[in-house]
């Protein structure tokens, strides 16, 4: 017992010796170390998280930063600095360093020095590497915001060669898909979107495509007078139309949009310059109409979408140009610092904005001052030699971004707007009867009484419902009229606008008398319809309803047409500009009345009838067109008098009916595509006579 004892005693003290004390000491540090990498790890994952924070933090604030500016309704800058080309110097370059939140540092490195750097800041910036993709996808939101019914406007400035075309087109016609330009994609994308609200919208889309060169404004889709000169609506128009008589495309796939814009492409005016293997020498406007109906609330949308890829902003001395090439470089730098002083005007909150100093702000001024959203695309060339104009163009970029336009509106027409329309509609049509029954009653006084018995028609007819004063130059009446000829096309004029009565000067009869005419009555129930309700007299081809695309949807009175195509008068900046103008353009374009006029059953069955009697009548309608699309008695123009159109012949020049054919053009709307059809063109190109006549596919369903 004592032995074992004793053994159990030995091994004991044996282990004791051979125990690795130091195992311990090394166990402690393991443990000390243990902790203290424990303690830095919740260290450094602190440090992680509040970076992490940091960047949602960030993020929050970028979110809420856009928010802001789209309150604001400031104009969006992206910028855009283009590869060095081939045979350019890659290692002298003046994009120093590039943010992701919008940051861009540019120096000259020729110059170095504390004040040769310059820090701007935009919504984004996109470097040297940047996809077309990657370039669409931040600009797609804003694009699709179009289908519900708002305007966009995305432009692309910078100086020549520095990609504007590659940004919103593509390198060129026959680019790859990847290649293509933020134009294609966002029809693209258009339709895809169309199409998957299919059960709850329809969608209509149609294309316009216009250049500003040399300070004229030509179509680029049409196959007859692509050199003839285009008029501009001089006001904001709530469908941003800037061109109304620029052909309209209705587009149903991505084809036909390839089609369309090669044939725009080819039409385009571009030359070569110093700067520019094959430089733009116009600005061109694509525009996008969209039209959509919600099928259950019966809602319609308007949105327009303006891509515009305005001509290169060159030093003319760099360019190195002579003759036309600088007669061209002058009217681009001339139009461009046109819009760079209505941006200095807005960026003021100038109460004038000098929109009327070029056409480029013509047409772009429903999107640079109205309730559309903005996008400007800055194309940088990152060559050294670049430096002072990529300056100059971040400087006007930097401007442009602190321009506010207010919150954007989408262009919505209720179900209920329309009911007021129709309610409208029908009101005028009993004033319009009982307004019939005096004019007869006076008559019959005339007949019994002579002419001397003949005055003034006191009929709120003649401004409520735009009837046009009645007596014919032959009237006996007319030698004891106190007014003049001016006086009644005045009157005549503000007659074409019911909503307007409320704003409307008192009747003839008012005027002598001081008395309120039977009219006053009316004026005020009117408050908040649409504008531009008129109506026509009976035997002038009655109870047309013109449509004008849906003019007049937010109740702009004061369309006008700044300046007239085909050698007609330019209406210069003094332009009346009562909404009679627009009344005129309209009738002096027949055809366009003609395809415009809808058929009212509710009003009568005789208006389409009546259309087809104007000298238009014999152009063909598509088979589809379809009257029971129109739903609602929306906008109108008045079809004038032949007296009428006869005396304002002197202000608004007459568009011959043949001119007016290229409006009707369009493409076929088919899915498939479509084999080049020769046209009668005769000068027309060859990309140019792939459009075809298939009758009057036009903007008058939007
Ligand atoms: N992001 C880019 N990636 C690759 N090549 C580009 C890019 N941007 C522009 N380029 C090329 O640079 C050249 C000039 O571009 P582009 O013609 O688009 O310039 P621009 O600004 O439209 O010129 P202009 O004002 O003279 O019409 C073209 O050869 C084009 O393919």
């Amino acid at each position: 017992m004592q032995s074992s004892s004793m053994a159990w005693v030995g091994l004991l003290f044996r282990y004791l010796v051979s125990f690795n004390w130091y195992v311990l000491v090394d166990t402690k540090y393991f443990f000390m170390r243990h902790l203290l990498s424990v303690l830095i790890g919740m260290e450094l994952e602190g440090v992680v998280h509040a970076a992490d924070n940091y960047h949602s933090v960030l993020a929050e604030n970028r979110k809420l930063y856009n928010e802001v500016q789209d309150l604001k309704g400031n104009i969006r800058v992206y910028c855009r600095v283009r590869p060095f080309l081939p045979g350019q110097c890659k290692n002298l370059t003046t994009v120093e360093y590039i943010g992701e939140n919008g940051e861009l540092l540019v120096s000259n490195p020729t110059k170095p020095g504390k004040d040769t750097h310059r820090m701007f800041k935009f919504n984004k910036v996109f470097g040297q590497a940047a996809s077309q993709e990657e370039v669409f996808l931040d600009t797609r939101p804003l694009i699709r915001t179009v289908l519900d019914g708002f305007n966009v406007c995305i432009f692309a400035y910078g100086q020549t060669g520095s990609g504007k075309t590659y940004t919103m087109s593509g390198p060129n016609m026959s680019s790859k898909e990847e290649d293509w330009g933020v134009n294609y994609r966002a029809l693209r994308d258009l339709f895809h979107i169309a199409q998957s609200r299919k059960g709850s919208m329809t969608y209509e889309i149609g294309v316009q495509m216009v250049e500003i060169y040399n300070e004229q404004v030509r179509d680029l889709l049409t196959c007859h007078g692509s050199h003839k000169r285009l008029g501009i609506w001089s006001t904001t128009q709530p469908n941003g139309l800037a061109v109304p008589d620029a052909s309209m495309h209705q587009v149903t796939s991505t084809e036909d949009v390839l089609e369309l814009m090669n044939i725009g492409f080819m039409n385009r005016a571009v030359g070569a310059t110093a700067l520019n293997e094959r430089s733009s020498r116009s600005h061109s406007i694509l525009t996008i109409h969209v039209r959509g109906v919600d099928l259950e609330s019966g809602t319609i949308l308007r949105g327009n979408l303006h891509l515009v890829d305005l001509a290169g902003s060159e030093r003319v001395d760099r360019s190195e140009v002579t003759g036309e090439r600088l007669r061209e470089a002058q009217h681009i730098n001339k139009s461009l610092s046109a819009l760079g002083d209505v941006i200095f005007a807005l960026a003021q909150k100038s109460q004038h904005v000098p929109y009327r100093n070029s056409k480029l702000t013509q047409v772009l001024q429903s999107s640079l001052g109205g309730q559309a959203k903005t996008l400007m695309f800055v194309q940088l060339n990152p060559d050294l030699d670049s430096y002072s104009e990529t300056l100059s163009t971040l400087k006007f970029a930097e401007r442009v971004s602190g321009v506010e336009l207010g919150a954007a509106r989408s262009n919505k027409e209720g179900r209920d707007i329309r009911e007021l329309a129709d309610q409208v509609a029908l009101l005028k049509e009993t004033v319009a009867k009982k307004d019939d029954v005096i004019e007869k009653l006076q008559q019959l006084k005339i007949n019994t009484n002579g002419p001397k018995s003949v005055r003034f028609d006191s009929s709120p007819r003649r401004f409520s419902v735009g009837g046009n004063i009645r007596l014919s130059p032959k009237s006996p009446g007319r030698k004891t009229s106190p007014l003049s000829d001016r006086e009644i096309d005045i009157y005549s004029e503000f007659g074409e606008k019911l909503s307007d009565v409320r704003s409307l000067p008192p009747s003839i009869d008012e005027l002598k008398h001081g008395h309120r005419g039977p009219l006053a009555a009316h004026r005020r129930p009117m408050t908040g319809l649409p504008t531009k309700f008129t109506e026509a007299k009976a035997g002038q081809n009655s109870n047309e309803d013109v449509e004008l695309f849906g003019f007049g949807g937010s109740g702009d009175s004061d369309e006008r047409i700044s300046d007239i195509s085909e050698g007609g008068l330019s209406m210069g900046t003094d332009t009346d500009g009562s909404s009679g103008n627009a009344a005129q353009a309209e009738a002096t374009s027949p055809s366009r009345i003609a395809n415009s006029v809808e058929t009212t059953t509710r009003l009568s069955g005789n208006a389409a009838q009546a259309a087809r009697s104007t000298p238009a009548a014999g152009m063909r309608q598509p088979e589809n067109y379809s009257n029971t699309e129109r739903r609602g008695v929306t906008y109108k123009l008045p079809k004038p008098s032949p007296k009428v159109a006869q005396t304002r012949v002197s202000r608004l020049s007459l568009q011959k009916p043949a001119a007016h054919a290229s409006k009707f053009q369009s493409i076929a709307t088919s899915t498939t595509p479509r084999k080049p059809t020769a046209t009668t063109g005769g000068n027309s190109t060859s990309a140019t006579r792939s459009i075809r006549q298939t009758g009057l596919r036009t903007e008058r369903s939007f």
